[in-house]
């Protein structure tokens, strides 16, 4: 039980509490038990992945790259406490009125590729790129954040990078009509800052043919 909390998400996986800490509100994010796993190992997977989210949270901000702070990690209870990112997601901010216009999404496609490079340079894959998982900070008027490290790993494989931008595409197409453009924007901003950024794009084309192909055999 934390002391204080509101829960704003119920997932599979995890709780994810809004709270006090240290005269400032932040996201505590708890991981539970499953039932139907032996309770020993249940401990020792959950510990993992709480390390490994909170390693590549670390290893993004340690490059620079806009991501929540943490600011702590109690193993024993699987937790992360970590900044409150104050403002709205990318999902949330394409309906509204500015987000609509092609300047505003081609401020914001260029940061996210922008972002997404810096991090696969560093070796970091997120795993889990949505539109949701973007975020708006409301500070500084709307720069992007990237927000849930809960399926990241660190790979060095050129397969396991463009995945993780055929995640965020089908994230996009299915999501949001009319964004071709805004996604293109994303990769040609990936282009420049991420540095195998030719192979990666190339490793993406065979990714989406294997797409095609799976949802042609249904
Ligand atoms: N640092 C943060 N600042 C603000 N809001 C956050 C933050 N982290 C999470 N949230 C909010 O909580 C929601 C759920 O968080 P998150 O995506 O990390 O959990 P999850 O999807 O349940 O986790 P997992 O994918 O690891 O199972 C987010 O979509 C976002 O709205």
């Amino acid at each position: 039980m934390i002391h204080n909390a509101q829960l704003i998400k119920q997932g599979a996986e995890a709780k994810v509490y809004l709270a006090p800490f240290c005269q400032r509100q932040a996201i505590i994010k708890e991981r539970f038990a499953k039932a139907y796993r032996h309770p020993t190992l249940d401990k020792k997977l959950t510990s993992r992945r709480v390390v490994q989210e909170a390693r590549c949270l670390n290893r993004c901000q340690k490059a620079l790259i806009d991501t929540p702070t943490v600011y702590m990690v109690d193993l024993e209870n699987s937790l992360i406490y970590m900044e409150y990112i104050e403002g709205i997601s990318v999902r949330e901010f394409l309906v509204t009125a500015e987000g609509e216009t092609p300047e505003a999404q081609s401020r914001v496609a260029k940061e996210i590729g922008t972002a997404l490079g810096k991090m696969h340079n560093i070796e970091v894959v997120h795993g889990d790129l949505t539109t949701s998982n973007l975020m708006m900070r409301k500070e500084t008027g709307g720069s992007v954040v990237l927000i849930d490290f809960g399926l990241s790993y660190v790979s060095n494989l050129i397969e396991d990078k463009a995945v993780d931008l055929y995640v965020l595409e089908r994230a996009f197409t299915s999501t949001h009509p009319n964004t071709e453009v805004m996604f293109a924007q994303i990769l040609e901003a990936y282009g420049e800052s991420s540095k195998a950024a030719k192979l990666i794009l190339k490793k993406l084309e065979d990714v989406r043919m294997r797409g095609r192909k799976r949802s042609m055999l249904g």
